[in-house]
């Protein structure tokens, strides 16, 4: 028996269940396409919460949820996780997904904070702009044409634009660096990737937010500015777990295309 793939949900607050929910349907769906498990080859996933830095340093990979940013910041202060998490991203180069708050998390900078500014773990070289599209009450679900997972081998359902659930929701303002073309800090680190706008072609939604971008990876770590734990749509789980698999394997992360 090989040792699990340990993926964490940092637990702090917000999407944390619905997260561990999706993982565990998206898990079945990674495990029935990989060849039969043997005693060598087979895996395994185990889902854990994450509160510790010791917990942290069980994972293979973390999902940062959906909830609000700036009490995740002080939460994770407090608990003395804001270190490990930049270390666990950038440093350690492991798989990290944030979603919307967790997005937030991810960004090297955010605008529209709370007076005194938030703390981040940053990650992603781009700026966000926080709740974009205004309150709570103005939540909506549009349909994105995710390209990305064209690629995910999910039967014909692979191609359909996914019900992106958005709530208080944060988009990509502004990318900051863009790793290799950077002369300078930036240097070496992978370019920023644009997988998602809001509004584009094959999707719905539009008007003032048209062309706004709602899903970047960067390397290692992916930020959705929607909540795909909200629905029942496991394709962009299973997408994630995938390239988890291929990091835990080779050590590094693998990206589709590349
Ligand atoms: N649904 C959400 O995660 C909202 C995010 C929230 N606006 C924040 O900045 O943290």
């Amino acid at each position: 028996m090989t040792k699990p793939i340990t993926v964490g949900v940092l637990a702090l607050q917000g999407g944390v269940v619905e997260h561990l929910n999706l993982l565990r349907k998206a898990a079945t769906h990674v495990l029935t396409s990989q060849p039969q498990p043997s005693a060598d080859n087979g895996i395994d996933f185990a889902f854990i919460e994450v509160r510790t830095a010791p917990q942290l340093a069980q994972c293979d990979a973390l999902i940062i949820p959906g909830g609000e940013s700036t009490t995740m910041a002080i939460v994770a202060r407090r608990l003395g996780l804001l270190d490990p998490l930049r270390d666990f991203v950038k440093v350690q180069h492991k798989p990290v997904w944030g979603t919307c708050a967790g997005l937030v998390m991810l960004a090297e900078q955010a605008s529209a904070t709370k007076q005194g500014g938030q703390e981040l773990v940053g990650g992603l070289d781009v700026r966000v702009l926080r709740n974009r599209y205004g309150t709570q009450m103005q939540s909506f679900v549009a349909g994105l044409d995710l390209g990305f997972l064209k690629e995910a081998k999910n039967g014909e359902a692979a191609a359909a634009p996914f019900r992106a659930v958005f709530i208080r929701a944060p988009v990509v303002e502004e990318i900051i660096a863009d790793g290799r073309q950077d002369g300078g800090e930036g240097k070496g680190k992978a370019p920023v990737e644009v997988l998602g706008v809001y509004g584009g072609e094959g999707g719905t939604g539009g008007g003032e937010g048209k062309g706004d971008i709602v899903a970047v990876r960067q390397g290692n770590v992916f930020g959705t500015s929607f909540h795909p734990e909200l629905t029942d749509d496991v394709r962009i789980h299973v997408w994630w777990l995938r390239q988890v698999v291929d990091a835990a394997r080779h050590g590094r992360l693998v990206l589709n295309g590349a």
